[in-house]
């Protein structure tokens, strides 16, 4: 994270002049807020207000694309400092806007926190690839993976004004890494609630294509260090997705609990391998499950008319947490999120299958995993567009999940997998 001196001269020298007003966005005097996000976005790729003209701007963008550069070595280098934003949600002092983000139970919806995060990481990438010779970006800058999000503080107050800041910290050719700090002000002070890393990936005008973004060049020791964490993180997410339980067997160590956990649920009474009871304090995988359907309207869709990335985290966060307080019997907190794959577009009018399924426990805490699907009711066909990943918190100790089948144990060893990396380590 760059030092908060550094981010205080950044945001007052530029963010306001530059990334958000220069697009007429002048409401001056304040800090800018997420509409002033959204709007900026709008205005930085030409996106149509009203669904009917959407045929029409999705025409003229096509036309930027002879903007794109030929290569990277064609797009000047930037810094992180080029990207950096602070943007404001004044929960405390706007009563009004307090409503979208209340929770029955007088905390902060954390699935509208999920759309805002998105919406800023789109924004801090175009910051960061801004060409201030062109009215409008030829980019099309999608998500491609929440990375993790790590909570600092499980309570987010509705009636404290928060604060996002962010900036690029690692790029490759079309990918960009953003990473972004929430903070809440109360008792006279800032102090920490989140930290989210994403991966946006640049496409052409029509989204059919990768396309080259500026080169990052880290300014000095700080952002070098910043850099060399986005590589590794890089690294990490490449060996990660080599060794997933889609493609390669299990470990030892997980076979042996895979076998144990059989063996643990074998009836001793009978010599069988199909005679399968449920250890006390558990429940059967079978029973740790929603499910919800979305309609894709016209509403929540993207200022390239597909489902909004944000949206889409949201349901998906919604109904993990209703799995979750459903199996733990109580309200559960949101102890960490990690590796959001966002695989697909999701078209608007699709039908949109969201399975949400408990898949591993340790004492109080439930991993959650929600798999996203279109369905196609012409063809029947489904075609997976995302994964969630979501570990919560209980306020007391949870039954042991027991998966019965060879998928339900792999399910089970995957979600092992995301405990550990967010929860001990
Ligand atoms: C308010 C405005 C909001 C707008 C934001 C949204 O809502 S977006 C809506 C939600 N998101 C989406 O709909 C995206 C759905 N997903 C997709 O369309 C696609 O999966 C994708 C474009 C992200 C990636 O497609 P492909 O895998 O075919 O892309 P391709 O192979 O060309 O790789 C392009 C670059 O992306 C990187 N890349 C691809 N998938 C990645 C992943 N899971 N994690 C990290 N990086 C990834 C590659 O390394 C490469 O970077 P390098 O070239 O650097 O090596």
């Amino acid at each position: 994270m760059l030092s908060p001196r550094f981010l205080l001269l950044r945001s007052a020298a530029s963010l306001t002049t530059r990334s958000l007003c220069a697009g007429g966005v002048s409401k001056q005097g304040r800090a800018p807020d997420m509409a002033d996000v959204r709007n900026r976005l709008r205005e930085i790729v030409g996106a149509s207000t009203n669904w009917s003209d959407h045929k029409h701007a999705m025409a003229e963008r096509v036309l930027l694309s002879s903007m794109l550069a030929k290569s990277q070595n064609d797009l000047p280098a930037k810094t992180m400092k080029d990207s950096y934003l602070e943007v404001h949600l004044p929960l405390g002092s706007e009563p009004q806007l307090r409503e979208k983000y209340l929770t029955f139970h007088n905390t902060v919806r954390f699935g509208r926190i999920l759309e805002d995060l998105d919406s800023l990481a789109v924004l801090i990438s175009y910051s960061h690839t801004y060409n201030p010779a062109l009215k409008r970006s030829p980019l099309s800058i999608v998500t491609a993976l929440v990375d993790k999000i790590d909570m600092r503080q499980h309570i987010i107050y509705p009636d404290c004004d928060i604060k996002f800041t962010g900036h690029v910290t690692w790029v490759g050719k079309t990918s960009i890494e953003a990473k972004m700090h929430m903070s809440q002000y109360r008792d006279g002070a800032y102090s920490p609630v989140l930290d989210a890393t994403f991966v946006m990936v640049a496409r052409d005008p029509e989204n059919k294509r990768a396309a080259f973004v500026n080169p990052l060049k880290p300014d000095g020791p700080e952002e070098e260090k910043i850099f060399q964490e986005g590589e590794a993180n890089k690294s990490r997410r490449v060996e990660l997705s080599t060794a997933s339980l889609l493609k390669v067997a299990p470990t030892d160590e997980e076979r042996k609990i895979v076998h144990s956990l059989f063996l643990n649920t074998l009836d001793s009474k009978t010599v069988s391998f199909r005679s399968r009871v449920l250890p006390p304090n558990s429940a059967w995988m079978e029973d740790g499950k929603l499910k919800g359907l979305e309609i894709c309207h016209p509403q929540e869709r993207n200022i390239f008319n597909r489902i909004f990335g944000g949206f889409l985290m949201r349901k998906a966060y919604e109904l993990g947490w209703a799995n979750a307080c459903s199996y733990g019997g109580c309200r559960p907190t949101l102890v960490a999120v990690d590796d959001i794959l966002f695989q697909k577009p999701v078209d608007i009018g699709s039908l949109l299958l969201l399975s949400s399924q408990v898949c591993y426990t340790q004492g109080k805490y439930i991993q959650v995993r929600v798999h996203s699907e279109v369905f196609d009711p012409l063809t029947r066909q489904h075609n997976t567009t995302n994964v969630f990943h979501f570990t919560f918190a209980s306020d007391r100790d949870v039954p042991n999940i027991i998966p019965q089948t060879y998928g339900e144990s792999m399910l089970y060893l995957d979600g092992k997998r995301h405990f550990n990396q967010t929860v001990e380590h």
